[in-house]
C-alpha cells in the first residue's frame, strides 16, 4: 500500500487522522478543524473554505481529489463548490475543503465534524505534441453535448 506523509497543524491537534468508513471507501473522509467550541454558519447560497488542519506530501504521480459526501449534499444542499478539488503532489500548505450551501437552510459546521472525502488517485504527465495536420478520425468526431441524445434510451 502507497505510503502518504501526512502533518497534522496545530489547529488539527486531537481530531482524527482522515479515514477510510469502510474496507473498500475509496475516499477518506475529511474532517472540519474549524476552533475548538467555535462552529461556521454556511447560509444559503454561501461558500467557506474550512481548514481540515493536515497537509501532505503526495509522491509525484498522485493527486488528490476532495469531493462531496453524499449525504450531505443530499439531506443538506451542501457539497464542494470546485469538485473535484485538486490537491497537486507539490502542495505543501494545509489541504481546504471549499464546501457550498446550495440548500434552503443555514448549515452548521462544527469542529471535527466529517465535511468532504478526499481520494488520492495516481495521474501522469504528457507531452503535448501540436500539429497542423488533421486529427485522426472518428464515429464521434466533433459531435458533443447530447450529439447523442440527451433523453433516456437515445432518441431513435
Ligand atoms: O479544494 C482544494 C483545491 C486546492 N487546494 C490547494 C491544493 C492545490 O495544490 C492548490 C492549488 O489548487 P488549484 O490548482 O485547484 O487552484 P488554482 O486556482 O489553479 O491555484 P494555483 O494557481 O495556486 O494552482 O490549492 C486545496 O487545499 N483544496
Ligand atoms: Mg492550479
Amino acid at each position: 500500500m502507497t505510503k502518504i506523509a501526512i502533518r497534522r497543524l496545530s489547529h488539527g491537534e486531537g481530531l482524527p487522522l482522515p479515514a477510510y468508513a469502510s474496507a473498500g471507501a475509496a475516499g477518506l473522509d475529511l474532517r472540519a478543524a474549524i476552533a475548538p467550541g467555535g462552529k461556521l454558519v454556511l447560509e444559503p447560497g454561501a461558500r467557506d473554505l474550512v481548514p481540515t488542519g493536515l497537509s501532505l506530501a503526495l509522491p509525484p504521480g498522485f493527486e488528490a481529489q476532495v469531493r462531496p459526501r453524499s449525504g450531505l449534499a443530499l439531506e443538506f444542499g451542501v457539497s464542494v463548490l470546485n469538485a473535484p478539488g485538486t490537491i497537486d503532489s507539490d502542495y505543501r500548505g494545509e489541504v481546504k475543503v471549499l464546501l457550498v450551501n446550495f440548500g434552503t437552510h443555514p448549515f452548521e459546521i462544527s469542529r471535527g465534524m466529517r465535511i468532504a472525502q478526499l481520494v488520492v488517485a495516481r495521474y501522469e504527465h504528457v507531452e503535448l505534441v501540436e500539429t497542423a495536420e488533421a486529427l485522426e478520425e472518428t464515429a464521434r468526431g466533433d459531435g458533443a453535448f447530447g450529439s447523442t441524445g440527451v433523453s433516456e434510451g437515445g432518441d431513435a
